[in-house]
């Protein structure tokens, strides 16, 4: 199953201790991770395995968008900024979209990704 991953600045440390501290879990459950092209590298130096898309406000969102709207992406954790501002507001919010038209699992914080982790098998 492909999972999204996308961290604002804010938050991408917070999005690499969570992954390392699930990572057994999602290795179990044979989790392939995407991700936005900077939150990818943070993911990647932590030596985690990613696929990277472009950077978020180069598009990355929007690639991720389109992903959930193919079925290619099963699941997503946007741990966004909500004291941030963000030039590219109009393609985050076609991401969340794009969860809900496709019924699509998003978490956009740690305690919310939790129960979904520990909703895999
Ligand atoms: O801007 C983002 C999400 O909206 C994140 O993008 P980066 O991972 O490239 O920083």
């Amino acid at each position: 199953m492909e999972l999204a991953i996308i961290a604002h600045d804010g938050k991408k440390a917070e999005m690499v201790n969570f992954l390392m501290k699930n990572i057994e879990k999602l290795r179990e459950n044979n989790v392939e991770i995407i991700a936005t092209g900077t939150t990818g590298s943070f993911v990647e130096q932590a030596g985690l395995k990613v696929t990277k898309m472009l950077s978020g406000p180069k598009g990355g969102d929007a690639q991720i968008a389109a992903r959930v709207a193919e079925g290619k992406t099963h699941m997503v954790f946007f741990f966004r900024d909500p004291m941030g501002k963000h030039v590219h507001e109009p393609d985050i919010n076609m991401l969340l979209r794009m969860c809900d038209v496709w019924n699509v699992p998003l978490a956009t914080n740690p305690a919310t990704a939790s129960l979904l982790i520990d909703h895999l098998k």
